[in-house]
């Protein structure tokens, strides 16, 4: 089976510009991150705020433009950022912010069309068709095409929001934090349908979420980043339970020990270094506990593991 996607080393850097006196400054957010997704696969990335998990997903949409490295879309190298026709039918994205990612000027009817109405192949009334049908699947009635977004609720704006992410029919939705502004209760609900919606149409999920306890449910894979750099990647249970990298062992000691005998990691101590200026070694050598003097000077690569891929010395 082929990948959806895939990145090959990929590079994000934001220049920061200088002042008189200061000179421009770089922000290294994704540094060499290579990753892929099978179809029907959910993967989920977490890590601290700031790790780059966001801009992952936003250079992949071509939302950013990428600073080096390679994306391919169905195994073909494509520049998302300047070639946007050739992202949307693969990729659509659901945001954090039910609230802010909603046009207040347009009803929900309207908001659906939009993307239809630039694809030649949808006459009027099979957009109108469409749109009942998506709505159906997102769990709301026709009634609710009549309705401005601030004339819903927070569950049923997001709702609206995998609506128009899953109306043009992609392969994949990046699902950036999409749970973080609902109620405890509206969150079960809203991953419930994402899962109902991945059973009916074999949808693949990118989940991005600082909730690791939370992505271990939804997700097949898990990717743990860190400074913009991928430090463990695995099959998500097996990751959550047996965490192999001392920075998946801090994240998951937050959350309390699983299993009986598993092993439990050191909690975090500081913060994380400065994206303007990573270390040269390691990009956690500062917070770890076991760290030796090779990981201060030399940065590990991803290695495979078992059904692993870790970045760290003491494998
Ligand atoms: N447009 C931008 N200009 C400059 N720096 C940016 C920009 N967007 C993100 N960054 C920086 O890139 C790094 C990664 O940010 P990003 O938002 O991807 O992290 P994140 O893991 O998604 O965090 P959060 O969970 O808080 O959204 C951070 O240091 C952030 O400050």
């Amino acid at each position: 089976m082929g990948y959806v996607w895939e990145t090959e080393n990929l590079v994000k850097e934001f220049t920061l510009s200088g002042g008189l006196f200061k000179p421009k400054q770089t922000v290294h957010a994704l540094q060499g991150v290579s990753l892929y997704q099978s179809e029907g696969e959910t993967l989920g990335i977490v890590g601290e705020s700031g790790c780059g998990k966001s801009t992952f997903g936003y250079t992949l949409m071509g939302l950013h433009e990428a600073t080096s490295g390679s994306i391919y879309m169905n195994g073909q190298e494509i520049d998302p950022y300047r070639n946007r026709d050739a992202v949307h039918p693969v990729m659509q994205m659901v945001f954090q912010n039910p609230y802010a990612s909603l046009n207040p000027r347009l009803t929900v009817n309207t908001i659906l069309e939009e993307p239809l109405e630039l694809d030649t192949k949808y006459t009027a009334r099979d957009r109108v068709i469409r749109v009942k049908e998506v709505l159906e699947q997102v769990g709301l009635t026709m009634a609710f095409g009549e309705r401005y977004a601030h004339e819903l609720s927070g569950g049923q704006r997001q709702r609206i929001g995998i609506a128009r992410a899953l109306i043009m029919e992609p392969q994949c939705i990046i699902c950036d934090e999409p749970l973080s502004a609902l109620d405890v209760s509206i969150q079960v609900q809203i991953m419930t349908l994402l899962e109902r919606l991945q059973a009916l149409n074999g949808i693949s999920y990118l989940f991005i979420s600082h909730d690791l306890s939370m992505v271990r449910y939804i997700s097949h894979r898990m990717v743990v980043m860190y400074m913009g750099s991928v430090m463990e990647e695995g099959p998500a249970l097996d990751l959550y339970e047996f965490p192999q990298h001392p920075y998946t062992r801090a994240l998951t000691a937050l959350n309390g020990p699983v299993i009986p005998h598993a092993p439990i990691g050191t909690p975090l101590r500081g913060e994380p270094p400065n994206p303007l200026n990573p270390p040269t070694g390691c990009l956690f050598s500062g917070r770890c506990p076991e760290a030796e003097q090779r990981c201060y000077t030399e940065r590990p690569p991803l290695r495979e593991w078992a059904d692993r891929r870790i970045a760290c010395w003491h494998l």
